[in-house]
C-alpha cells in the first residue's frame, strides 16, 4: 500500500475515500494508483533510511485512535473540548514553531517534547517529521526561504485548522494534504518550497518523460493533448501564476544552452542520441531534456527543437513555441531534472523514456512518466555510485573542455550567469573540477534549488511590486481627477500639502480601507486625519466618493479634473444662474409665497382663539409652501416659550427608534424633546450604521437653524434647554416613563424609557447629576385626526436600505433618476427639487438617516416636505457623505434659489459657518456645535457647487436627462 493510502487509512478513511484520494491524485499528478503506490513504497524505503525518525512517528499513529484520525494533536494534554479548541487554535503557531526548531536545527522530533506536538497524522505533522532530515540537508537558510517555507507551512496548518472543525469535509482536506505529504516524501524539503513548483512537477514529467509511443506522429499529437489536458485541468493556475517570469527565464536558458550545445556538437560531431551525455547537457533544464528527447523521438528533427542544434536563430522559435507549449512554471524547478542528467543518468533516463514509451502507449504513460521523474528527480540520495563516478567524470571533461573553449564559451558562460541568476550557481559548479563539489551535489542541488526558488519569489515580488505600482498608476491617473476634484471641493487640499503619494495613499485608503468598511464604518470618526489635515483630507476623501462613487463609472472621467484656483468664485455657476441655457439643471423653481400659499388656518378654517398661544399661532400660520415667513416674528416667540415656560407634564413619544419625550408646558404647547447623550466633540461611533446612530439632541437645533438659513424654512423650530431631571423630568413624567427611572451607581437619576433603540440600562439617559440638556422642538399642529393629525408619511425614494449588507436601488442603478422622474409626485411640480434641497441640507449636516418624510396632507402633493428628524446630523465633522448628495448627482438638478444660497454662502460676504454661528449663538445651549462641523458646512457647501458645476459639464444645453450617475461604488 502506498503511503498515502495508509495515511488516508489511518484518517478514518475507507477504502472509498481512498479511491476517491487517488482519482484526485489521478487528475492532478498524472500517475496511475499503483504506479504511485510502488514509487511511494519506493520513496518510503528511502525515506525511512534518511529519516528514522518519521518511521518512529508514522508507527506511533499506526495505533492512535480518533483523535489522530481527527488530526488532533496526540498529546494527552488534550482531553477535553476546550483542549481541544485550544489546540486548534495553537496548532498552526505549533507547526510553525515547530518548524522554526527545525530550521534553526534544534530537534522537536521527539514525542512529547512539546504538549502540542501535532499529531503525526496531519500531513503537516509529517512534513515536520519527514522532512527533518531533508530539510537540514538542503535548506539554504535564507530569510527568503525561511519565509517561503514559513508561509507553507501556514497553508498547511490552515488547511489542517479547517480539517478539525469540520471533520466532514476534512476527507478531502485529508485527500488533499496526503497528496502533499506523497510529494512531500518524494522531495523532500522541495515540496516545502511552494506547491506551485510541485504542481509544474507533473507536467515537467509528462513533457519530460515523453509519454510517446512507437508512433512518433501519434505520439506527438497524443502529448500535446495530454499537455493541452493537463494545463486545462489543475495547472493552468500555476502555469498562468508564473507565466510572465518562467517565460523570461526559460529563454534564458534555452539561450545559454543552445550555445552550450553548439560548442557540444563542435566536440563531438556527434547527433546521436548519446548527445544527452553531453557535459552540456548538465545545464539542461528538466523540460529543454525532455524537449530535446521529445525532438528526437520525433525522428529527423523534423519538429522544430533547440537541439536540432542547429543553431541560436533556429532555436530561437522552438523556444518561443515551448513557451507556448510548456507550462512555464517549470522554471520553477530549473534544475531537478538537470542535476539528475548531469551524468550518466542522462542517458540512463533517456532508456527509460523509452521503456515507458514501449510499456505505454495510453494516456497513462503521462503519469508514469511523471512518477519516474518524480523518482529520478533525487539521484542523490538514491545513493547510485555508478552515475555519481559517471556524473563526476563527465563534470571534469566538461570543466577542461570547457577551458578549452573559453573564448566560444565566452558568451555562453555570461549567459550562465543569467542561469546562474535563476538556478543558483551550477553554472559556475559546472565548470569546476573541483571533486568536493562533485561531493556536495546533492547540497548542490539544493542550493542551487534554493537560490533559483529565492529569486524567482524575488523576480515575482519585484514584478508584483511593478504590478501594482503600475495599476495604482493607472488608478492615480484615474483617480487623479477625482483628486483634483476633490481637492477643488475640499479646498484645504493643498494647504495641506495632499498629492502625490500621499494621494495614491489616500485613494487606496479609499478604495480599500472605506469599502471593507462600507457597510459599518462609514461614519466612522476620523478624528486623526482632522488634527492633521483640519478635516480637508476627509472631505477631499468624500469627495473622491462623489466622483469615484456618487458621480458613477460612466461619468466619474467627466468630472472636473482641474486644480482650483484657491479663491473659485464660481463664476462660471453664477453665470448660468443669468442664463437659461443650464435651466435643466439649474431650475427656476423657487416656490412663490406671494400666490396659491394658503395657511392652515384657511385650509382648515380655523382661526386663532383669543388667548392662542404662539405656538398655536405659528402652527395656523404654516403655508403650503413654508412652514413659516422669511419674516415672521413668531418664530423666536415660540422657541422662547420653549426655553423659558415652565414645564407641566412629560410623556415619552411613541414610536421612533430613540427615546423621545413630549414635553406640555401650559396653554397646551408642546414640544417634542430629545435628550442629550453626548457631549459636542463626541463622533458617531465608528461601527455604527446611520440607522444605529444615536441621535444628537444638538443636531436638532443645529438643523433648524440651518434649514431657516439656507431660505427653505421647512422645519420646525428647535430650541435647546436644560431641565433639572428631577423637577422638570422626574416629577412631571407619565407613570410609564416613572417605571424606566433609577439611580446610577454614581448617584445621578436616570431614565431610558422605552423604545426599539438604545431604551435600557445601559443606555440611560442620566442627569449630571440632575441636570439634563436637550432639544425641544416645536410641536407639529395637531389640527387634524388620525394617526399622522393630517400629516402623510412619504418614502424617501433615495433612502437607504437599511440593512447591514443590503443595499439600496440608488445605489446601483445609474438611471435611479430617471426612474424617479416617472412616477408621481415626482413627475411633476415641485416634488422632485424639494428633495433636492433636502439632499443638500442633509449633505451639509450629513444626515444619512432621511428614510421618509412627510407634508401636509391638506396641501396636496404641491407642498413642502417637512424636514424632521436631524437628530442622526453633525456625527462626522471630517467626513462628507457624499452619497448623501445622491439625488442632485444623479438628477443633475438643483433650484436656482438653491444655489443662490449656496453661492452666496461660498463667496460671502459672510461664509455658512459663521452665519450658522451666530445663528446659534442665539440658543441657551450655544455653543450648539463643535467648531469642526461649522468648518464642515463650508466646506460642504463647497463640495455641493463642485458637484453642480461637475454635473452641468455632464448634461450640456439640450441633453435633458442628466440621470445618469451610479452610486454603486
Ligand atoms: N416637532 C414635532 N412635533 C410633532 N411630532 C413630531 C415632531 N417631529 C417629529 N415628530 C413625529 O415624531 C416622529 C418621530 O420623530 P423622529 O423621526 O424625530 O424620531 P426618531 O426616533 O428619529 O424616529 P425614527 O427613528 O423613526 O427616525 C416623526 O415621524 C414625526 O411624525
Ligand atoms: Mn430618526
Amino acid at each position: 500500500m502506498s503511503l498515502a493510502s495508509r495515511t488516508s487509512v489511518k484518517s478514518g478513511g475507507s477504502e472509498v475515500d481512498l479511491r476517491h484520494r487517488n482519482a484526485s491524485i489521478r487528475n492532478l499528478f498524472a500517475p496511475s494508483p499503483a504506479e504511485m503506490a510502488k514509487k511511494k513504497e519506493a520513496r518510503r524505503q528511502r525515506s525511512r533510511s534518511q529519516s528514522s525518525f518519521s518511521l518512529q512517528r508514522i508507527g506511533q499513529d499506526d495505533g492512535i485512535g480518533n483523535r489522530s484520525q481527527m488530526g488532533l494533536p496526540s498529546s494527552n494534554s488534550f482531553d477535553d473540548y476546550d483542549d481541544y479548541a485550544l489546540g486548534i487554535n495553537q496548532l498552526p503557531m505549533t507547526a510553525n514553531q515547530s518548524a522554526v526548531r527545525q530550521y534553526n536545527g534544534q530537534d522537536n522530533n521527539e514525542l512529547g517534547s512539546s504538549p502540542y506536538a501535532p499529531a503525526p497524522v496531519i500531513p503537516r505533522t509529517s512534513h515536520n517529521g519527514w522532512h527533518q532530515s531533508t530539510f537540514e540537508l538542503a535548506m539554504s537558510r535564507t530569510p527568503v526561504e525561511h519565509k517561503n517555507w514559513k508561509s507553507t507551512s501556514q497553508l498547511e496548518n490552515f488547511i489542517n485548522s479547517n480539517d478539525l472543525l469540520q471533520q466532514d469535509y476534512g476527507q478531502d482536506q485529508d485527500q488533499e494534504q496526503q497528496h502533499e505529504k506523497d510529494t512531500c516524501v518524494d522531495f523532500g524539503n522541495e515540496m516545502t518550497w511552494g506547491k506551485s513548483a510541485e504542481k509544474s512537477l507533473p507536467l515537467n514529467h509528462h513533457l519530460q518523460g515523453g509519454g510517446f509511443s512507437r508512433d512518433d506522429q501519434w505520439d506527438l499529437d497524443m502529448q500535446l493533448e495530454q499537455r493541452e489536458s493537463l494545463h486545462s485541468q489543475s495547472y493552468r493556475p500555476a502555469a498562468s501564476q508564473s507565466t510572465p517570469l518562467a517565460e523570461r527565464l526559460q529563454r534564458f536558458r534555452y539561450r545559454q544552452q543552445l550555445q552550450l550545445q553548439q560548442q557540444q556538437q563542435q566536440q563531438q560531431l556527434s547527433t546521436d542520441i548519446d548527445a544527452y551525455d553531453t557535459p552540456f547537457a548538465g545545464h539542461l533544464s528538466a523540460e529543454q531534456i525532455g524537449e530535446t528527447n521529445w525532438q528526437r523521438a520525433n525522428g529527423n528533427w523534423n519538429f522544430e527543437g533547440p537541439v536540432g542544434g542547429t543553431g541560436p536563430v533556429e532555436a530561437e522559435p522552438s523556444a518561443e513555441q515551448e513557451q507556448e507549449e510548456l507550462p512555464p512554471d517549470r522554471v520553477l524547478y530549473p534544475d531537478s531534472e538537470p542535476e539528475e542528467e548531469e551524468a550518466g543518468p542522462r542517458r540512463r533516463v533517456v532508456i527509460r523514456r523509452r521503456i515507458v514509451r514501449t510499456t505505454r502507449t495510453t494516456p497513462e504513460v503521462a503519469k508514469g512518466t511523471a512518477t519516474s521523474t518524480n523518482d529520478s528527480s533525487n539521484p542523490g540520495r538514491n545513493g547510485n555510485g555508478e552515475r555519481n563516478l559517471g556524473w563526476l567524470t563527465r563534470l571534469r571533461s566538461f570543466g577542461s573542455s570547457n577551458r578549452k573553449n573559453q573564448a566560444t564559451a565566452a558568451l555562453a558562460t555570461s549567459q550562465v550567469g543569467n542561469q546562474i541568476a535563476s538556478s543558483g550557481a551550477k553554472g559556475n559548479n559546472c565548470c569546476n573540477t573541483n571533486p568536493i563539489m562533485a561531493v556536495l551535489r546533492t547540497m548542490k542541488l539544493k542550493e542551487r534549488l534554493v537560490i533559483s526558488l529565492g529569486v524567482t519569489l524575488v523576480l515575482l515580488t519585484l514584478l508584483l511590486i511593478v504590478d501594482v505600482q503600475m495599476d495604482f498608476g493607472v488608478a492615480n491617473r484615474h483617480l487623479l481627477q477625482q483628486q483634483h476634484h476633490k481637492i477643488r471641493l475640499g479646498n484645504d487640499y493643498d494647504a495641506t500639502g495632499g498629492g502625490g503619494g500621499g494621494g495614491m495613499l489616500h485613494e487606496f485608503k479609499r478604495k480599500f480601507l472605506q469599502k471593507s468598511n462600507s457597510s459599518g464604518s462609514k461614519e466612522a470618526s476620523t478624528q486623526a486625519a482632522a488634527s492633521q489635515s483640519g478635516g480637508a483630507t476627509s472631505g477631499q476623501d468624500a469627495a473622491a466618493g462623489a466622483s469615484g462613487g456618487a458621480a458613477g463609472p460612466g461619468t466619474s472621467g467627466s468630472i472636473s479634473t482641474r486644480k482650483p484656483t484657491p479663491h473659485d468664485r464660481y463664476v462660471d455657476l453664477q453665470k448660468h444662474l443669468l442664463s437659461d441655457e443650464y435651466s435643466h439643471v439649474i431650475v427656476d423653481n423657487a416656490p412663490d409665497v406671494a400666490r396659491d400659499n394658503p395657511t392652515l388656518a384657511e385650509m382648515l378654517h380655523r382661526k386663532a382663539s383669543a388667548n392662542a398661544s404662539n405656538l398655536e399661532r405659528f402652527q395656523l400660520r404654516i403655508t403650503k409652501k413654508e412652514l413659516y415667513g422669511e419674516q415672521d416674528t413668531l418664530v423666536d416667540a415660540v422657541l422662547r416659550d420653549m426655553i423659558k415656560l415652565p414645564i407641566q407634564h412629560v410623556v415619552q413619544k411613541e414610536g421612533g427608534t430613540q427615546l423621545k419625550l413630549i414635553i406640555e408646558y401650559p396653554n397646551d404647547i408642546k414640544a417634542l424633546m430629545k435628550p442629550m447623550r453626548f457631549p459636542r466633540d463626541q463622533q458617531t461611533l465608528p461601527n455604527h450604521f446611520y440607522f444605529t446612530d444615536y441621535e444628537r439632541h444638538n443636531a436638532e437645533i443645529a438643523a433648524f437653524h440651518l434649514d431657516r438659513i439656507l431660505g427653505f424654512r421647512r422645519a420646525m423650530p428647535v430650541a435647546g434647554r436644560t431641565l433639572n431631571i428631577t423637577t422638570e423630568i422626574y416629577q412631571l413624567a407619565e407613570e410609564n416613563l416613572l417605571k424606566t427611572f433609577f439611580v446610577s451607581p454614581s448617584l445621578n437619576l436616570c431614565f431610558h424609557g422605552k423604545c426599539s433603540y438604545y431604551c435600557d440600562t445601559s443606555h440611560a439617559i442620566c442627569g449630571n447629576p440632575d441636570m439634563l440638556e436637550g432639544s425641544f422642538a416645536a410641536f407639529l399642529p395637531n389640527f387634524e385626526s388620525g394617526n399622522r393629525k393630517g400629516r402623510k408619511l412619504w418614502r424617501h425614494p433615495w433612502r437607504r436600505s437599511y440593512h447591514k449588507r443590503k443595499k439600496a436601488q440608488w445605489e446601483t442603478d445609474a438611471n435611479y433618476c430617471a426612474l424617479v422622474r416617472d412616477i408621481p409626485p415626482y413627475d411633476d411640480g415641485r416634488r422632485l427639487y424639494d428633495l433636492m434641497d433636502m439632499a443638500v441640507f442633509d449633505f451639509l449636516t450629513g444626515n444619512m438617516d432621511r428614510h421618509h418624510y412627510e407634508t401636509f396632507k391638506v396641501y396636496g402633493n404641491e407642498t413642502f416636505p417637512l424636514h424632521l428628524d436631524h437628530g442622526r446630523g453633525f456625527g462626522r465633522p471630517f467626513h462628507d457623505e457624499l452619497s448623501i448628495l445622491a439625488p442632485v448627482l444623479q438628477c443633475c438638478l438643483v433650484r436656482k434659489s438653491t444655489l443662490v444660497k449656496l453661492l452666496e454662502f461660498h463667496n460671502g460676504p459672510k461664509p455658512l459657518s459663521q452665519l450658522m454661528s451666530e445663528s446659534l449663538s442665539q440658543d441657551p445651549v450655544s455653543p450648539v456645535l463643535w467648531q469642526p462641523h461649522l468648518e464642515a458646512l463650508d466646506r460642504r457647501t463647497g463640495i455641493i457647487l463642485q458637484s453642480i458645476r461637475d454635473c452641468i459639464k455632464r448634461n450640456p444645453p439640450g441633453d435633458v436627462d442628466g440621470s445618469e450617475a451610479d452610486l454603486s461604488s
